[in-house]
């Protein structure tokens, strides 16, 4: 790891620390995912975000276990799959989890969908159950709209932690990011490159040249200084380094608001408030 690069961490509402900057696993083939989570690893990362929907939760616990440092300096989440939300499925999902990882606790546990056909109330009040058990040390939620987090904080005891949501310079959700912000959840911005569709942005390309840093870098560099937690997937070794070397530089003022400005509400992925997509079944 370079020793040079720190990575900073966000305080989340319950005082857990999560580095800033970690590493995605979602569409890594679960025979590659070990290999690529050591990899990451050795390019420094301490964080890895799964999901059980991903398929790979199994081969994140084998890399992580297997490298040599204290499991515990590796912050994991995974998230709910979509065909658990009854309270039951939850918590034995929840623990298939924890045993896929090999951990004793999940640092952060996420409702992957809110699922507008089958509702989340059940989900949630099983991630807080984990909660309270002392089996994930923070839960939150994915792809929540400000009317799926009202009802959260009005109607259950423990508030998310988190919201990780689709945001990159073509999707800002600046009034999502506010909502966020207004009620102490952290946000984290998934596809953070729109998997790869910005980096050839004209604007994009004059910024990384006048810093001399790839466009990849000052997109992930532009969410860091929003404030948002990222992680960024690749299979290269290359672009895993490349993407962790953000932190010696600075945006000014005028490039993060060009970046801004690239806004056209584009997503690359489901619309939270039409997504019911259950895994194995027909979409
Ligand atoms: N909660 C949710 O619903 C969702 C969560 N996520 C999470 O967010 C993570 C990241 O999102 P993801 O959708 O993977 O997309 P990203 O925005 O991270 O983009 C990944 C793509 O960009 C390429 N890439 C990575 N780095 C570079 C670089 N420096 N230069 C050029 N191309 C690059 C990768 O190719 P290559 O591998 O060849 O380098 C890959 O094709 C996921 O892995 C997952 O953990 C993602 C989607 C939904
Ligand atoms: O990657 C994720 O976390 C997802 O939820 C996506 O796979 C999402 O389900 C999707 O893009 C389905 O087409």
């Amino acid at each position: 790891m370079p020793e040079t690069v720190a990575v900073p961490t966000v305080e989340l509402n319950n005082g857990v620390s999560i580095p800033q900057l970690g590493f995605g696993v979602f569409q890594v083939k679960p025979d590659e995912t070990a290999a690529t989570v050591t990899a990451a690893l050795d390019a420094g990362y301490r964080h890895i975000d799964t999901a059980q929907m991903y398929g790979n939760e199994k081969q994140v616990g084998e890399a992580i276990t297997a490298y040599d440092i204290d499991p515990a300096e590796v912050f994991v989440t995974s998230k709910l799959n979509n065909g658990f939300h009854a309270y039951d499925d939850a918590l034995r999902a929840f623990d298939q989890s924890l045993a896929d990882l090999q951990r004793e606790q999940i640092d952060l546990f996420l409702i992957h969908w809110p699922l507008p056909e089958v509702g989340f109330d059940d989900a949630w009040r099983a991630l807080e159950k984990v909660y309270a058990d002392g089996r994930a040390r923070a839960i939150g939620v994915s792809n929540f709209q400000p009317h799926h987090l009202r009802r959260l904080h009005e109607e259950f005891t423990v508030p998310p932690a988190v919201n990780q949501i689709e945001v990159h310079p073509y999707l800002t959700q600046t009034e999502l990011l506010a909502f966020d912000a207004e009620h102490q959840i952290a946000t984290e911005a998934w596809s953070p490159i729109a998997q790869g569709l910005v980096l050839t942005d004209p604007v994009i390309v004059d910024v990384a040249e006048r810093y001399q840093r790839t466009p990849a870098q000052v997109v992930l560099r532009w969410h860091i200084q929003l404030g948002n937690i990222v992680f960024p997937k690749s299979t290269s070794p290359a672009r895993m380094a490349e993407n962790f070397a953000i932190f010696d530089f600075e945006l000014d003022q005028t490039d993060l608001a060009l970046i801004s400005a690239l806004n056209r509400d584009e997503r690359t992925g489901p619309n939270p408030d039409e997504f019911n997509w259950i895994p194995g079944q027909p979409r």
